[in-house]
């Protein structure tokens, strides 16, 4: 890494910008479960304060790139850092900054709703009351503080997304990673979950990646990347990957780059 340049004017050294340090940065990532190829040098990157869709289909990769970030698989070749740490080096700095929704639901679905975050937050070594105290305030964002003695069963699918969101939320992480979170949720939740996670970018400056195969997900100004077949095929903003694929959606550009067929209902 460059050194930053020192001012001219105070003959200080600068503090180097937040910004300039990517949330998290994947570099030359391959896979391979035995014989079959995963993911073939995947390179990107997210900013913090970024809403970053990671577009492919079912089997391009995603899932064993969010399961190579949490450190659920040993990374084979390439390197991983969140916030400039190194998921192999510094696993304990990169892990606290992270929060991960997966893709099949995790709840305790016999326990309350203060009893899954208390319980998650205890794993991560915060003390009972101020996992009390941020729990309730989680719950207060979500909607769901009146349902906080409630047994997590009895949730809607919906309300159990947005349980798990905050779940994530509770160590305060700066970059949060979300596999497919909408999948057999319908329009309204869709769209609720959606608005909250723009939100804590816009509000809380959070660094988001978004695995999806839905183009109506993606918005012109997200950071978007194309992944197929385990190959990042495009990457940028979501309007500039459009305009070199020659396309005037999202959905035409990725037919374009992967050659293949769209799924009725907005899907990839
Ligand atoms: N445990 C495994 N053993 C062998 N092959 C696997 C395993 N997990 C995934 N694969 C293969 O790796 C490739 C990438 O799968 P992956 O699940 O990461 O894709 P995905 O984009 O997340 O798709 P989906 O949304 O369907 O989960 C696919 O060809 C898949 O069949």
């Amino acid at each position: 890494m460059t050194a930053p340049a020192p001012n001219a004017e105070t003959h200080e050294t600068p503090r180097p910008e937040a910004a300039a340090v990517p949330a998290l940065s994947i570099n030359g990532v391959s896979h391979a479960y035995g014989a079959r190829r995963a993911l073939t040098h995947v390179s990107f990157s997210v900013q913090p304060a970024s809403f970053t869709a990671l577009l492919g289909l079912n089997g391009a990769g995603k899932s064993t790139l969010f399961s190579l970030i949490t450190r659920l698989f040993g990374i084979q070749s390439g390197r991983v850092a969140i916030f400039g740490h190194d998921i192999s080096k510094s696993p304990g700095e990169a892990l606290r900054l992270l929060g991960v929704v997966f893709q099949p639901r995790t709840l305790d679905l016999d326990l309350s709703l203060t009893q899954n975050l208390l319980y998650h937050a205890a794993l991560h070594g915060i003390s009972r009351r101020e996992a009390a105290a941020r729990s309730a305030e989680l719950l207060g964002r979500i909607g769901l503080a009146d349902r906080a003695g409630n047994k997590v069963r009895d949730l809607s699918g919906g309300q159990m997304r947005r349980l798990e969101i905050a779940r994530a939320l509770l160590h305060q992480p700066r970059l949060l990673l979300l596999d497919e979170p909408t999948v057999g949720l319908d329009v309204k939740a869709r769209a609720d979950i959606i608005s909250h996670v723009r939100q804590l970018v816009t509000e809380q400056g959070i660094g988001v990646l978004w695995a999806t195969h839905l183009f109506d997900e993606i918005m012109a100004g997200d950071d978007l990347v194309v992944l197929h077949q385990g190959k990042v095929l495009a990457q940028g903003q979501m309007t500039h990957v459009v305009a070199e694929a020659g396309a005037q959606d999202v959905n035409t550009a990725f037919m374009r780059l992967t050659g293949a067929q769209t799924m009725p209902g907005g899907g990839a």
